[in-house]
């Protein structure tokens, strides 16, 4: 596991939310060294998912005890409206039926950020995938689809038939981010059905 955070989910249909985040080391679709990004399945990913060494990272050694350093990464007293976002790289690489059973124990509501590439586990109480092009996506249901958008083979409007309850579109951070954000408003504007989510812990300057 990469870091252990406390801060709000910046992004999607629980931007806002306080949360607890956990990141896994270790994605599918790229190794995370920059060398290597241009032979990447994904190209743009903003994060350092490389290692156990962001704060509150490390290894553990079963379910429990991942469980209870998430749920003491918890600052508030009480165990009402705890929430937790697994991310990575790609959590669905490693979050497993016995961590879902362990962190709900603990009162937690599970969101997972995931690429779509991996079938996920029951039990997961807000799925969010974001789809890569040049990847094969297995996982087509699940509360929020959220497109990082441009990605130049795809069509939003070619996800629309799929089980998601809500349809998201995210700029495309990078060189480009301000055409890209120009690009997705005016997307979102000409079609309904998709909102746009900006990434408001970069706006605001938070993990
Ligand atoms: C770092 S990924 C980790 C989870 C998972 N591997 C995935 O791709 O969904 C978390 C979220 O950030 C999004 N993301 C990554 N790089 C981005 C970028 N350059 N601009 C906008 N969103 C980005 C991903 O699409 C995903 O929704
Ligand atoms: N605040 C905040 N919200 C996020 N939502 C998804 C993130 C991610 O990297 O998966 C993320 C992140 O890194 N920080
Ligand atoms: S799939 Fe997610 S974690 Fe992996 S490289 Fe792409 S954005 Fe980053
Ligand atoms: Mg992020």
């Amino acid at each position: 596991m990469k870091e252990l955070f406390h801060t709000l989910q910046g992004e999607g249909g629980q931007t806002g939310r306080a949360a607890v985040f956990c990141r896994f080391a270790g994605c599918n679709l790229w190794t995370g060294r920059e060398a290597d990004r241009e032979k990447a399945t994904c190209q743009f990913c903003d994060t350092d998912f490389i290692g156990t060494d962001g704060p509150g990272g490390g290894r553990f050694d079963n379910a429990k005890a991942l469980a209870e350093a998430i749920a003491a990464t918890w600052p508030a007293p009480g165990r009402d409206r705890r929430f937790v976002v697994f991310t990575g790289g790609e959590p669905l690489l490693q979050l497993d039926t016995p961590l879902i059973d362990a962190v709900h124990e603990q009162d937690f509501t599970i969101a997972v950020e995931s690429n779509g590439t991996i079938a996920a586990p029951s039990g997961i109480d807000w799925l969010c995938i974001s789809p890569k092009a040049g990847s094969t996506l297995l996982q087509k249901s699940g509360q929020e689809l959220k497109l990082v958008y441009p990605q130049t083979t795809f069509d939003p409007q070619d996800f629309l038939a799929l089980d998601f309850e809500q349809f998201w579109l995210q700029p495309m951070d990078g060189p480009d981010q301000k055409t890209n954000t120009d690009a997705a408003t005016q997307y979102c504007l000409e079609h309904p059905r998709w909102r746009l989510s900006l990434q408001t812990h970069k706006l605001i300057g938070i993990p």
